[in-house]
């Protein structure tokens, strides 16, 4: 992995409804990422939070695209952010913010590689449209915007279309689809581990099994989900889902993607520290985020 590190906040709470989880980056700074990382050998480059437009309730609001403008200027700013961090050969580490930022991340980072893998750890696909979303909240279609189906504002970010190919994504930990994802799934013949298969075949299989799914692929970004995680583990999220990723799996599976040395950007997202229990969260993300650097128990 590369040495330097560029930590980029994105305190982004409108690609959802629940207000608090722009205060995520905040919770994960207090819970020490910078140290952590430091002790683990790197320089880390904290270059701030992306400056988000504020809600604004006079805006007429489309139903099925909510805070439509806010995401796109967003996700721009941070495409812009992150494709710099990576010329200075640097790696981007992006600090949620809910989900929707993933579209900004990941436009940057797609610039840089031809067949860019993503690994989306998360309870639930992003794989909405906005003819399909049951709530019009962005961060419910931000993989399907990266894979080029949605709002054109969105999918055309940063100026590359579309971003990723399905036969290079692996979502791990499902276990809440909605039916217009699971038709996507299937049309798009995306790989899916839900906890079905995490349960029969165990982490490490799965782990194992994505790192070589991807191998023909020229990098690979983790985009993390915090409430992939078990909500008894990881409570401060605004979507929770019983029956997920237990805080052990999700340490195996970062140990074991340190190990491959393939991950060349990451972001941890939906940290919502109103709805967590005395930072609870974030403490848990700053862990997971020390394995997949390369921390080890002995
Ligand atoms: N990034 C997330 N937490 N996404 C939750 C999405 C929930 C639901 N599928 C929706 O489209 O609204
Ligand atoms: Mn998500
Ligand atoms: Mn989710």
């Amino acid at each position: 992995m590369k040495k330097n590190i560029s930590l980029i906040g994105v305190p982004m709470d409108l690609g959802q409804t629940r207000r608090g989880v722009d205060m995520g980056p905040s919770a994960i700074r207090y819970a020490d990422v910078t140290k952590e990382l430091m002790q683990l050998g790197y320089t880390v480059e904290d270059l701030g939070d992306i400056e988000i437009s504020r809600f604004e309730p006079s805006l007429e609001q489309e139903e099925n695209l909510k805070n439509l403008v806010q995401v796109t200027d967003a996700c721009s700013l941070l495409a812009t952010k992150v494709d710099a961090a990576i010329q200075d050969n640097s790696f981007p580490l992006v600090l949620g913010g809910d989900h929707s930022i993933a579209i900004g991340t990941i436009a940057g980072v797609a610039k840089h590689y031809e067949n860019l893998g993503v690994i989306w750890f998360d309870a639930h696909g992003d794989l909405n449209t906005p003819e399909t979303t049951p709530s019009g909240n962005i961060h419910g279609m931000s993989l399907a915007i990266n894979l080029g189906h949605g709002h054109p504002l969105l999918t055309k970010i940063h100026h590359k279309y579309p971003k990723i190919k399905p036969e290079h994504v692996v979502i791990i930990g499902a276990r809440s689809l909605d039916e217009g994802e699971r038709v996507f799934i299937k049309e798009h013949g995306i790989k899916v581990y839900t906890m079905h298969e995490i349960d029969r075949l165990g982490m490490s299989r799965v782990i194992d099994e994505t790192m070589a799914y991807l191998k023909h692929t020229d990098g690979v970004h983790l985009s993390l989900d915090l409430d992939g995680l078990e909500p008894h583990d990881a409570p401060g999220v605004g979507t929770p889902v019983p029956g997920g990723i237990t805080y052990r799996e999700g340490h195996l599976a970062m140990e074991m993607l340190a190990a491959s040395r393939m991950v060349t950007s990451a972001e941890f997202v939906e940290v919502n520290p109103i709805l967590d229990e005395r930072n609870r969260t974030a403490v848990v993300a700053v862990g997971l985020i020390a394995s997949l650097f390369g921390q080890k128990i002995l």
